[in-house]
Parts: C-alpha cells; sequence; structure tokens
C-alpha cells in the first residue's frame, strides 16, 4: 500500500534579526516604500505601521524622524544616490530603494553614526531575497555617501527637493526668487506654533515663545507637548501661524451664527467659539469629526457637529460662513514633506471642481449682508485667486471686502493687489530660519450684497 503523502514541513522562518535600532530602520523603509507607492499621507500611514510594528516609543519616534527628513530632503537624496550608482538603480530589487533612501536619509541629514546607519542598511538588505543579491552595491555607495558628505551638502539646491513639475509651477506663478526661498523653507523643521485662547504674551514666556505679529505663540523648542502647561486645561492648541489668519478675518462676534464647513479636526472651530459664536461644524469625515469633538471637549467648547457633504448641506443661512476647503495642500510641504510626493497635477485640477461646488454651496448658506471667507493651505494660484474670480463672475451677488494689513500683523507682504491673503512659507523672518516661516495659505474674503 502506497504510503499516504505527507506536505513537507513548512521552512522554519528566519528569525528577524534582532540588532538593536534594525526594527526602527525596518519601519523607516516600510513608511517610505508604502507612502511612496499608495500616495498615502505619512502621519496616518505612520500610525497604522507603527501600531503594527510595536515598537519601542524611541524606535518609533526615530523611525518617523528618519521617513519625515528622507520625505524632506528626497530629491537631494536621490540624486545624491544616483550619482554613485554607476549603472543606475538595480532592476527587482525589492525593498533595495527605500532601504537605500532611509540609510541615507540618517548619513546626511540626521545625527546617527555612519556606522549604524550603514552596518544596519547592510543587515536589512540582507533580509530579502532580492535587495540581498545588492548588498556589496548598497555597501559602497553608502560608505561613499559618508565619505563625500561634506561636498553633497555644500552643493544641495533645495529646489530639487520638490518634484519637476512642482518647482516649475512655483518659479511660474512666483518668480525663480521666490521659488527658491520657498524651497529654501521647506527644507527646515518647521517650528510649533500655538493659538491661545487669551494672555498671549504670558503663554509665550510661561512656554519660552515668542508672540508673532498675528497673535500666535511660536515655541522655541519642540518637546513635549501634551506636558506643557496649559495643554490639560484646554488654554491653546497646536496651529500654524499663516492657518489662524482666516478665523481671524471671518471677524466672528458673540452670539452670531457661524457655520465652519470642512472643519475637522477643528483649528478654526476652536478659534471661531472662542471668539463667542454658535458655531456649526460641518466635515463629512466621521473620524475626522471625531478627532474634532475631542479636541473641542480638552478646550471645553461646545459647537454643532454635522457630518456632512458640505457641497449638499443645506441649513438656515449664516452670519458669516468659512470654507476650509479640501486643497492640494502645497502650503503645508514644510510641515508634511510627503505632500510633494503624493500630490499630481491632475489631483489639482480634481479640486478646483469640488472648490467650485463648495463654493457654490457655501454662498447659498451667507445670509444677505453676511460674511464668507474661502480659504485654502495651497500655493496653487488655481486652487485660490482664479478660483475667486471665477465664483465672482458666477456669482455677482458678492464682492471682496478686502483684508486691511493691520488685520494681519501689519505683513503687508501677505497682502495681494486685490486684498487676499496670500502667505508664502519664506515670509515672517524669525530669530533662526527654524523659527521663520509659516505656512503658505490663501483666503479672501467675501460680502453677500
Ligand atoms: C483643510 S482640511 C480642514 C482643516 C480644518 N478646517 C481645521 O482648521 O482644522 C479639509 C477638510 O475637508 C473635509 N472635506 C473634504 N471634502 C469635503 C466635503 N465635500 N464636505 C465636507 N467636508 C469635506 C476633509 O474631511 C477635511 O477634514
Amino acid at each position: 500500500m502506497a504510503r499516504p503523502e505527507t506536505a513537507a514541513p513548512p521552512p522554519e522562518a528566519k528569525p528577524l534579526d534582532d540588532a538593536p535600532g534594525l526594527a526602527a530602520r525596518r519601519l523607516a523603509a516600510e513608511l517610505i516604500d508604502e507612502v511612496l507607492r499608495a500616495g498615502t499621507a505619512l502621519d496616518e500611514t505612520y500610525e497604522r505601521l507603527a501600531a503594527a510594528a510595536q515598537l519601542e516609543p524611541a524606535d518609533a519616534g526615530l523611525a518617523r524622524a528618519i521617513a519625515t527628513v528622507a520625505f524632506r530632503r528626497l530629491g537631494s537624496i536621490r540624486h545624491a544616490i544616483d550619482a554613485r550608482l554607476e549603472r543606475g538603480s538595480p532592476r527587482n530589487s525589492g525593498p533595495f530603494e527605500p532601504i537605500m533612501v532611509a540609510a541615507a536619509a540618517q548619513l546626511l541629514f540626521l545625527d546617527v553614526p555612519d556606522h549604524a546607519a550603514v552596518d544596519l542598511a547592510i543587515r536589512h538588505l540582507h533580509e530579502d531575497a532580492r535587495s540581498s543579491r545588492y548588498v556589496s552595491l548598497g555597501n559602497a555607495v553608502l560608505r561613499r555617501l559618508a565619505r563625500e558628505r561634506d561636498a553633497i551638502l555644500a552643493a544641495l539646491d533645495p529646489l530639487i527637493d520638490a518634484p519637476e513639475w512642482l518647482g516649475e509651477r512655483w518659479i511660474r506663478h512666483y518668480g525663480a526668487e521666490t521659488a527658491a526661498a520657498i524651497a529654501l523653507a521647506h527644507a527646515q523643521e518647521p517650528p510649533l506654533d500655538l493659538t491661545v485662547k487669551a494672555d498671549a504674551a504670558g503663554w509665550a514666556e510661561k512656554l519660552d515663545g515668542i508672540v508673532l505679529p498675528t497673535g500666535s505663540v511660536r515655541l522655541r523648542g519642540r518637546e513635549g507637548l501634551t506636558t506643557l502647561p496649559g495643554f490639560a486645561e484646554g488654554e491653546w492648541w497646536v496651529q500654524d501661524a499663516a492657518a489662524a489668519l482666516p478665523a481671524l478675518l471671518l471677524g466672528a462676534r458673540p452670539g452670531e451664527r457661524i457655520a465652519d464647513l470642512c472643519a475637522a479636526p477643528g483649528g478654526k472651530t476652536a478659534q471661531l467659539v472662542a471668539a463667542g459664536a454658535e458655531v456649526t461644524a460641518v466635515d463629512r469625515s466621521g473620524p475626522r469629526l471625531r478627532r474634532l469633538a475631542a479636541n473641542l471637549e480638552r478646550l471645553g467648547q461646545k459647537a454643532e457637529i454635522v457630518t456632512a457633504d458640505a457641497a449638499r448641506y443645506e441649513a438656515e443661512p449664516f452670519d458669516g460662513v468659512l470654507l476650509d476647503a479640501p486643497c492640494s495642500a502645497t502650503g503645508t510641504i514644510r510641515r508634511h514633506p510627503d505632500v510633494a510626493w503624493t500630490k499630481r497635477p491632475e489631483d489639482i485640477a480634481k479640486l478646483t471642481a469640488l472648490q467650485a461646488r463648495l463654493l457654490d454651496q457655501a454662498a447659498k448658506l451667507t445670509r444677505p449682508g453676511g460674511r464668507l471667507v474661502y480659504c485654502t493651505c495651497s500655493l496653487e494660484p488655481q486652487e485660490d485667486e482664479a478660483q475667486i474670480a471665477a465664483f465672482l463672475e458666477r456669482q455677482p451677488g458678492f464682492a471682496r471686502k478686502p483684508i486691511e494689513p493691520a488685520e494681519i500683523g501689519g505683513i503687508a507682504e501677505a497682502l495681494t493687489p486685490l486684498g487676499e491673503l496670500r502667505t508664502l512659507p519664506h515670509q515672517l523672518a524669525g530669530e533662526t530660519p527654524r523659527l521663520s516661516g509659516w505656512a503658505g495659505f490663501y483666503a479672501c474674503r467675501l460680502i453677500r450684497l
């Protein structure tokens, strides 16, 4: 009798190399790979992958720091690697590229000892059969990067840290000099800005910060946010200084009914509530509205929260409407450097169409005599100045109410000739390059005649 066939036992899975620091590098390379392939935001990818990897907080933090600097300097990193790969990037090499990018980010831009960055990358390349064929190549390139670091850093051109199509648009819209200044600002880590309920000077002193001309508090440090005085008490929230301007420009007064469309996670809702308005916060994302609700709870604030597509949301017209429209977010690249590499030119056209629909609905929700502020965190005029020009053609019952320099701390360079807000990342000089700049924001204030 033939013996029954028994399946061969599965090959024993090789235990993962547990060299200290390797798990952090695995997560960093995975983050770089996934964000570039799937086009998902680094923040949400990190939350998902870090939870699955179950790393020590220090390792998870290091992985995130490596991935963030890798996206901030991706053009420079790729250029430095490619220049040392004589026959180009090897094909079918599995995770070779993200491992090399993560290692180069450490060698060129982070305070990591060279031997740790190189040794861990080599161990990592060994873990995948496809990349293990290129261990000697990877080793040679990384050692050259370490040896030639000073020359590489001296020759950096921040403009290549944005994809070519994006850099070209900045040059077209703002001129070569301003485009270079924007790219240089993006190369710096961003400062931490707070919007305070009251007593900016007092909080600046307690938290070692400076009061910016627009009223936000900019901290000199960046550590331990949730343990700082005033966090648990809900006295302030984190919000880029430029992002704090659109809600101010609406000029909400106590008791006024204000709609905040596309409100989550609620930085601007909190400002409107703090001004004493009765706020209805509308967003189509349930999870993001849950974050808004949690943020308001910490701040001890209340607003009506509505989950809805704002392009179809109907209600009794409001005294004021703030529309913080979904956009390409190219004004936030300094804070979210992955944005430069996940957005595509075709996204801008799609977003422009959605913004127009949202604007038309926002117009219906504004009472006669009421104000409508439209804003985005985009550097693209198509989403901004041109969007409003087209809106005013369609809606002759609205007119611009120009913004005065005094309303934005006297920073006249952030206003267009038509009195619209156009902040750019290189504006707002501070004590050091890291403490300078703000996000790129656009806002236009309209009134319904
Ligand atoms: C720029 S963010 C808003 C930031 C927010 N205003 C703040 O200050 O914290 C854009 C928001 O638009 C929301 N959104 C996108 N399309 C929408 C739509 N059709 N209706 C309602 N909300 C939308 C997104 O869920 C996202 O929360």
